[in-house]
């Protein structure tokens, strides 16, 4: 198969950006994330960083973490990137966890989706 190279600039189905950087030989990598959607309201988004880590191959699965700078919120992505006739998507699945009060209110405090990133 085509290589799937996770370096550079990448969009989803919402409207969110991400820039992935360098992977280093152990296959670790950094880089920021731009979302266009957040259930916080009157905040500003600000880009957050990402640390993740993949596996070099030619279609590299990868996990990652975005530590929202604009809430108490962390969501982690895992996923694989694929080449297909129309380039490469990163095919993900992603839990976001927020900040809960107290353990009665952790019931409601993790979400979980799925989601497509194509090249930017
Ligand atoms: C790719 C994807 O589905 N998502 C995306 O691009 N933005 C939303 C979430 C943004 C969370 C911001 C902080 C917060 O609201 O607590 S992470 C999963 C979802």
């Amino acid at each position: 198969a085509e290589k799937c190279d996770l370096k550079g600039k990448w969009k989803n189905e919402l409207g969110s950006n991400m820039t992935i950087s360098e992977t280093d030989k152990n296959g670790y990598f950094l880089g920021s994330y731009l979302t266009a959607v957040t259930t916080h309201t009157n905040v500003e988004i600000k880009k957050s960083p990402i640390s993740g880590v993949m596996v070099h191959s030619s279609q590299p699965i990868f996990a990652f973490h975005v530590k929202w700078t604009f809430s108490d919120s962390i969501t982690t992505f895992t996923g694989q990137c694929f080449v297909d006739s129309s380039g490469e998507r990163l095919e993900t699945m992603w839990l976001l966890k927020a900040t809960a009060r107290s353990s009665d209110d952790n019931w409601a405090s993790t979400r979980v989706g799925s989601n497509v990133f194509r090249r930017l």
